[in-house]
This record gives C-alpha cells, structure tokens and sequence, in this order.
C-alpha cells in the first residue's frame, strides 16, 4: 500500500507545500510573499486564513483530490523547548501554538493549518509537526548569558539543519551521530549551529536574539543602543520588536526581503554591496565562533538555505572560514522532504509520533 503525505511549511518569507507519494515528490510549490504583503497583517495568527487559502488553492489548481491525503505534516512552531522528533497536533499543541510561549514565527501556522485541514478532510487523518524550531539540545554552558535574567534560548532551522546534516552524513560514509558539522542555514532567518555528534549543543536564537542579521531580521545589535531607543519616547515597544524581526536586516537597509534582488544589484550598487557583505562577514564570524564551540573539530561546514544560492556569499564565506573544515553548499532547502518523510515514517510504524505535553 502506498501513502500520500501534504507537506506545509509557513515561513517567513514564503509558504512551501508539497505532496509525497511514499518517497517520491509528486508536487511542491514555494509560494513566496514579498515584505509589503506580509506587512498588510498585523501579526502571524492573523495570516492563517490566507496561507490556508492559498495553500488549498494551489492543490486544487494542480488537480489534487486532498481526501487522498493520508497525512498531513506541519513546520512548528514556537512551543515549548522539546526533543528532535515527531508530533501529533493534539489540545496541548494546538493551544501553545495558538498562544506561543517563545513568540510569533510564521511556523506556528504550520501545525495549525495541518490540522484544520485534516478535521476537515473528517476520515481520520492525523496532523503532525517534525523537528520544529524551538529543538533544544544545547549544552548547559551555552544557556548562560551575562546577567541571570536572561537566558540564550535554542530557536533554529531544526528540520533543515538536521536532513541536511544527515545528507552530508551519508555523502561521506558515515554517521550523522559520529560526526562534528557547523550549519549555517541563510533564510528569511539565518541559524549557525555547531553539531556534535548528533546534538546541536550551540546556535544562535535565530528570531530574534543574536547571531548574523537576516534579509527581516536585525540579529545582535548593541544593547546599549538599544536600550537607549527603547527609553528615547520616539518608539513603541511593537515598532522596536517589527525592528529586530520583520523589519531588520535586508528590509531595515534596503527596503526588501528578497535576497536575489540584492544579489543583483549589488553587482553595481555599492550600497546593495557593503550590505551583502556585511550579512556574509557576520555569517562567517558566527561559523568561526561555532569552531571554537567544536574545539576545531569540525568535519565539515555546510551552508544551506535559499540565500547559499548566492554565489557571492558562499564565496564570501568561503575566503573567511575555508580555513576550518571543507565547505559544502546545499543551496535551498530539504523541508519538505524532511517533513513527508517523517511523516511517512509514522504512517509505516516505523516511528511513534512522540506525545507533546
Ligand atoms: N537563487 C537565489 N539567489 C539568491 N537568493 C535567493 C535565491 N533563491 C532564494 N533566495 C533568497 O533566500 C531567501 C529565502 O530563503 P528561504 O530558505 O526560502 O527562506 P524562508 O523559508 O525563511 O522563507 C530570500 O531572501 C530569497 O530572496
Ligand atoms: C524561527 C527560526 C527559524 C527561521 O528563522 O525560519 P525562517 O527562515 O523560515 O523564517
């Protein structure tokens, strides 16, 4: 018996869906949503009707009958710290989700639109979520920050980051689990995480705590600074978060979430430049900073996500930290097939979905 699988994967700046049939890909669309659309809606919650549309829509222009579907699997979700693995949406998770505990990220949708598809469908379908972004493996050093009121949280591209990992794995013969990799996912949000064997004990939160700054995210930025703005009078304290997320990084500086468009005019804008090359200089600190995390023992520096498509970057990047690791570049995502695959697993009983509480 075969099984079909819907993959949905809101993020920040695209919806991508796509139909499994067991392992092979019978349909995938990356829906993208440009700074201005995603600026019509006040918060993420309020988007869930319009990505489900859009997502429905798409199905049905592409001819497929969703009663067929025998799984649907979501991108989650800014819940609770939890273990890599499988979820089945149940109360618990639908409520966090509804309300998230760590914030807003367009991922949240993805559990709740996999699930209200699946009620709908009324046949028994189950809803769940895989390796969501709030996978906490971090050692207990990396928790700590300066000051006991503040704690570094683990909030990253998990999904991505772990298929590609065990990609790479694979391409060399080993296990992801006997290995040491930095990961540097480049997307609307960008991650650098230092696995070792199997366990991602250091990243930096990528919404909206600190690491490299993304095309609509601020990453670090000088907390004196900041602190001044947020005492000047001349912002409300949504203006100073749509700053670090939504409104940072490539929108703050140059007006746009789309990182292709920089790629090209930066080719003969020196403005578009200096910008490019300050996301790919923070990208590479951020890879150095994990080699030390890993005590230089890294077997390989892979750079993925859809901005390892520019090739400027990589290059970039190449020069500073070629040095540490081989470098591999896995340009776009495996998403989607991370999320049907996973979900293909329970549908087998090859995987028990774990229990969210
Ligand atoms: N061929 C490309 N060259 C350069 N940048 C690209 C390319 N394709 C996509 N991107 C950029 O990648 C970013 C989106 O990456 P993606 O991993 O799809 O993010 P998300 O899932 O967060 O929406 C956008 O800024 C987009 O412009
Ligand atoms: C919330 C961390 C993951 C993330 O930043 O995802 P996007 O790049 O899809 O926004």
């Amino acid at each position: 018996m075969s099984f079909k699988i819907l993959a949905i994967n809101p993020g920040s700046t695209s919806t991508k869906i796509a139909i499994f049939e067991d392992e092979t890909e019978k349909f995938v669309k990356n829906i993208k949503h440009s700074a201005e659309e995603i600026a019509k809606f006040d918060n993420v919650a309020s988007q869930f009707q319009f990505r489900k549309d859009i997502i429905l829509s798409e199905l049905k222009n592409a001819g497929f009958n969703i009663n067929e579907i025998n799984a649907i699997v979501g991108r989650g979700g800014l819940v609770k710290p939890i273990e890599s693995g499988v979820y089945e949406v149940n109360e618990a998770l639908i409520n966090d989700l509804n309300n998230p505990p760590l914030g807003e990220h367009a991922s949240n949708l993805g559990g709740l639109i996999a699930n209200d598809i699946a009620k709908s469908l009324n046949n028994g379908t189950k809803a769940y979520i895989a390796d969501p972004v709030v996978v906490d493996e971090l050692q207990d050093v990396a928790r700590l920050t300066g000051h006991p009121d503040f704690t570094r949280v683990s909030i990253f591209h998990a999904l991505n980051q772990k298929a590609i990992a065990r990609t790479y794995a694979k391409e060399i013969g080993k296990k992801y689990e006997d290995i040491n990799l930095i990961i540097a996912h480049l997307g609307g949000g960008v991650s650098v995480g230092a696995h070792d064997h199997g366990r991602v004990i250091d990243v930096n939160n990528a919404l909206d705590g600190d690491g490299p700054f993304s095309p609509e995210r601020s990453g670090s930025l000088p907390t004196g600074q900041l602190v001044k703005l947020c005492f000047s009078g001349k912002k409300t304290e949504a203006e100073i978060k749509k700053m670090l997320k939504g409104a940072g990084g490539l929108v703050a500086y140059l007006g746009t979430n789309d990182a292709y468009e920089v790629e090209i005019k930066a080719k003969e804008d020196p403005k578009y430049k200096l910008v490019q090359d300050a996301m790919s200089y923070q990208v590479g600190k951020a890879i150095g900073e994990m080699a030390a995390v890993l005590k230089g023992k890294v077997d390989g520096i892979l750079l993925t996500g859809g901005i390892a498509h520019n090739p400027f970057l990589v290059d970039y990047v190449k020069e500073m930290v070629g040095f540490i690791a081989p470098i591999k570049v896995y340009a776009g995502e495996d998403e989607m097939r991370a999320l049907a695959m996973n979900g293909l697993m329970v549908l087998r009983g090859e995987l028990s979905g774990k229990t969210y509480k």
